[in-house]
């Protein structure tokens, strides 16, 4: 069983200057898979990954990665795994050739040089390996920062908000450029603040507080939130907004365009709350299922209460 999982972790802690940053956290991912760890900013996600990886020595907890012990075979571990890192980490005054060498080089590859090559071509970039790594778009130095992270042919991708800042379309050519490494056997734990990038994930984890909140296929994440929510169109939407806020199990009312939201964990609290408003008929009311933002939204929410 364990065979299958590349990730398979559980009671990882950390704590920094006695702040519990990483809470008795359990993760399995299994091979070819693509997991998207999710948490607002703070939350433990990149202390986790760098856990993970062999970077950071957790307090306690116990599991492997890639099959080797995450407390003790963390050299084994670096070898077998890509980490992308938040910010662009290669050298801006390398070429793009130079810097696919040096982290070559770094993973002491045999046939760098072939290497370098292949990557450069694999890349659609050929006949640019001589361009400056600092003159590239944003889109392209993400690609080429994950070029680089699969130089020594990883098992396992650790991808820190790779497409952080990154327009749409170069968005979704990475993502395409993720499945299909996934197809291939590899696999890849990304966090992402994009719900749209989190719906492309295979399976899914939450965190708040470093504790994990919801993990699962896009169904059970959004299931375990538990939020019934309201969909309302129609005119002065701004209005009604404010006159939601306060109201018995309304928790949430954001705007998506034109539409207004209206999410609460108590269904029959929420439908007392927003009878009245329903009954003026000045706007359209509609029962949706919620939205994976709604979702981490009342999960969040959830945790403030229960950490208060
Ligand atoms: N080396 C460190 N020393 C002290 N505190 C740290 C250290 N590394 C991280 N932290 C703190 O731990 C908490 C979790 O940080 P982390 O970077 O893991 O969160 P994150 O979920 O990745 O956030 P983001 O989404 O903003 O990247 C933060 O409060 C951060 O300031």
């Amino acid at each position: 069983m364990t065979e299958e999982l590349a990730i398979d972790v559980e009671g990882i802690t950390k704590s920094f200057d006695g702040r519990v940053v990483v809470d008795n956290l359990a993760m399995q991912v299994r091979r070819g898979e693509i997991y998207g760890f999710l948490g607002p900013n703070g939350s433990g996600k990149t202390t986790f990954l760098r856990m993970l990886c062999g970077l950071l020595q957790p307090d306690s907890g116990s599991g492997t990665c890639l099959g080797c012990d995450v407390l003790t075979e963390s050299d084994q571990i670096k070898r077998r795994v890509g980490y992308m890192t938040q910010r662009f980490s290669l050298y801006e005054d390398l070429t793009i050739a130079e810097n696919l060498r040096f982290v070559a080089d770094i993973y002491q590859i045999k046939n760098a040089r072939e290497a370098v090559e292949r990557t450069v071509t694999s890349m659609g970039l050929e006949g640019r390996g001589s361009q400056l790594a600092g003159t590239l778009s944003g889109g392209w130095k993400q690609r080429l920062a994950l070029a680089a992270c699969l130089i020594h042919q990883p098992e396992l991708l650790l991808l820190d908000e790779p497409t952080a800042g990154v327009d749409p379309k170069a968005r979704r050519d990475f993502w395409e450029e993720i499945h299909r490494l996934s197809a291939d056997g590899l696999t890849v734990l990304v966090t992402t603040h994009y719900m749209d990038e989190a719906e492309r994930c295979h399976r899914l984890a939450y965190i708040a507080y470093g504790k994990l909140l919801a993990m699962g296929t896009l169904r059970d994440v959004l299931a375990s939130a538990g939020l019934a929510t309201w969909e309302v169109s129609g005119p002065e939407l701004g209005a009604l907004s404010k006159e939601l806020h306060g109201r018995e199990g309304v928790e949430q009312v954001t705007a998506f365009g034109n539409k207004l939201h209206v999410s609460g964990r108590d269904e029959a609290a929420l439908e007392r709350g927003i009878a009245a408003l329903r009954a003026s008929n000045r706007q359209t009311w509609r029962r949706i299922e919620p939205g994976l933002e709604d979702a981490f939204i009342g999960l969040m929410q959830t945790s403030e209460d229960n950490f208060r």
